[in-house]
């Protein structure tokens, strides 16, 4: 068997005296679409940020590949391959829809101060491989009609699409997505289910965190459910509608 892509071993995350996540192991196979749902306060966030560098988790491990990357911050991680979106939508204001996607692909453009301010050969050649990446991204997410339009004018289901263009930008192989769905309506959340299973089949390993059961059940190939920090149960949609526990601490706190 090959190598997860992404996998965290007993990650622990503390707050003071609150365990926020707790010795949790999960992994993320190459191509899988994977859901992290529990109820509010579960931990998602928590070990979406231990995963993408915002916090290093008080104990565990996660690995990238093979690669141990805890510790490392986001930037480092998103150059390796891993890029995420936000619960809320953090576009840049003020910019256009290109230069918010342009952001997301300078993450693999190596230039210095002196190629920055001079204007040197590679810097202009940095910047149209930016441009390029950026251009594609917009493509695929459907945004490339108006791309000097400000980024905060779209409607809110396409500037959810715009932070996914931004991420696709950096060229990762792993996407996160922290509630994607959220704030969207029926009609929107169906045309992203429909496009993040399209963008699986680029090739793009997909995690996401959502509430949304219609999108989870219908999107992911497997799911992980976590109740305060601890992982609970795991394994493909119809296993997981069915386990007791599941239904316990999360599908039945929402009938
Ligand atoms: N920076 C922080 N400092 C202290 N406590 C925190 C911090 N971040 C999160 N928590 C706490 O950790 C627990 C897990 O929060 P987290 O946001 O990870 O849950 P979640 O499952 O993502 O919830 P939701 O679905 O509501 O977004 C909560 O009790 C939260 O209050």
């Amino acid at each position: 068997m090959s190598t997860p892509v992404l996998r965290t071993e007993k990650v622990t995350q503390r707050f003071g005296g609150l365990v926020a996540v707790n010795a949790v192991d999960m992994h993320v196979d190459q191509g899988e679409i994977v859901g992290l749902i529990g109820p509010n306060g579960a931990g998602k966030t928590t070990l979406f940020n231990c995963i993408t560098g915002q916090y290093t988790p008080t104990e565990g491990k996660i690995y990238f590949h093979d690669k141990d990357i805890t510790g490392m911050t986001p930037y480092q991680i998103t150059e390796l391959g891993m890029c995420r979106t936000f619960q809320n939508i953090k576009l840049f204001p003020h910019m256009t829809i290109m230069e918010n996607a342009m952001v997301g692909a300078h993450t693999r453009i190596k230039e210095n101060l002196w190629d920055v301010i001079f204007h040197t050969k590679a810097y202009k050649k940095g910047e149209k491989q930016a441009e390029e990446r950026a251009r594609k991204a917009l493509e695929l997410t459907g945004l490339s009609d108006n791309p000097y339009y400000y980024g905060t004018d779209l409607p809110y289901g396409k500037q959810r699409r715009l932070e996914i263009a931004r991420a696709i930008a950096s060229d990762p192989e792993v996407l996160m997505f922290d509630e994607p769905a959220a704030g969207m309506n029926e009609g929107e959340t169906a045309d992203l289910t429909e496009f993040i299973r399209e963008i699986r089949g680029l090739g793009y390993t997909i995690l996401l965190i959502e509430h949304d059961m219609r999108l989870v059940m219908n999107l992911c190939d497997r799911i992980y459910v976590l109740d305060h920090g601890t992982l609970i149960a795991s394994g493909k949609p119809e296993e997981i509608k069915q386990n007791p526990l599941v239904i316990e601490a999360y599908l039945g706190k929402k009938a």
